[in-house]
């Protein structure tokens, strides 16, 4: 499998944090196409930071982050922001920036609300939509340009069960490489091929999906990270 991302030995220290601990501490992996790897740890962890560096958002400040040259990735961030444009728009005006001609780009709008599901939404503005609306619409944006790899930050936080389900099923149809922080632990179950368990900003355990959810294996790996499932609801 193509090796899509590979960090050594990351560390992460936030400008504004100077004299607080790394917000990514001697991270070291890899991530190759096809994998669903779910990031999970307490509030503050380092998730959102990870998914940062993932994207190129954020630079290491030390150690290296390498990303396939040319990789096509979209990112759903915790508090989407739509613009006060039509839905339309607002999916249209990502494609028109990322190249596509405007004409198309409405056309690809209206065809990528569609297979979402939120056709009904496309002329509403973008910021009318309740929470889930508005998670689900960026979502369509987010998978409108085709990604190779999808990077989405807690993305159902929020989202009554209704709307969770909905945002679950379009990322399972999505089907690529998808990298996603998750307080759920049902949802990772779900969803993930892998697991990553992060404890002020290092990463304690890195296992296939089956491994992190059986407790004794966890346990040897991690007891930190055993406790943390024990200590979390699977729904
Ligand atoms: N913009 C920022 N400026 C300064 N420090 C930050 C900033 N964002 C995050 N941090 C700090 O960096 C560390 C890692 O935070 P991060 O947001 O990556 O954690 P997280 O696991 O995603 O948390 P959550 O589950 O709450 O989203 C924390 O100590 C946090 O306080």
């Amino acid at each position: 499998m193509a090796v899509l991302y590979q960090l050594d030995d990351v560390q992460v220290v936030l400008a504004s944090t100077r004299g607080a601990p790394p917000a990514l501490d001697g991270v070291t992996l890899h991530i190759a196409a096809g994998e669903r790897v779910a990031l999970v740890g307490s509030n503050g962890s380092g998730k959102s930071t990870l998914l940062r560096v993932l994207h190129g958002l954020l630079a290491p400040s030390a150690g290296t982050a390498q990303r396939q040259a040319g990789l096509k990735q979209a990112m759903l961030f915790q508090r989407p922001v739509l613009l006060r444009l039509s839905v339309q728009n607002n999916l249209a005006l990502a494609l028109w920036l990322h190249g596509m001609g405007w004409h198309a780009a409405r056309h690809a709008a209206l065809e990528a609300l569609a297979h979402a599901g939120l056709q009904g939404v496309a002329a509403r503005s973008g910021r009318q939509l309740s929470v889930g609306q508005t998670q689900r619409v960026a979502l369509a944006r987010a998978l409108a340009l085709a990604p190779e790899v999808l990077l989405l930050d807690e993305p159902t936080a929020s989202l009554d069960p209704h709307s969770k389900r909905l945002v679950e099923a379009t990322v399972q149809a999505y089907g690529g490489t998808t990298v996603f922080a998750s307080h759920n632990l049902g949802q990772v179950k779900r969803l993930a091929t892998r697991v990553l368990y992060l404890e002020q900003g290092r990463v304690l355990a890195d296992l296939p999906v089956t491994e992190f959810f059986d407790q004794n294996r966890l346990q040897a790996h991690s007891a930190a990270a055993a406790h943390f499932v024990k200590g979390e609801a699977i729904s």
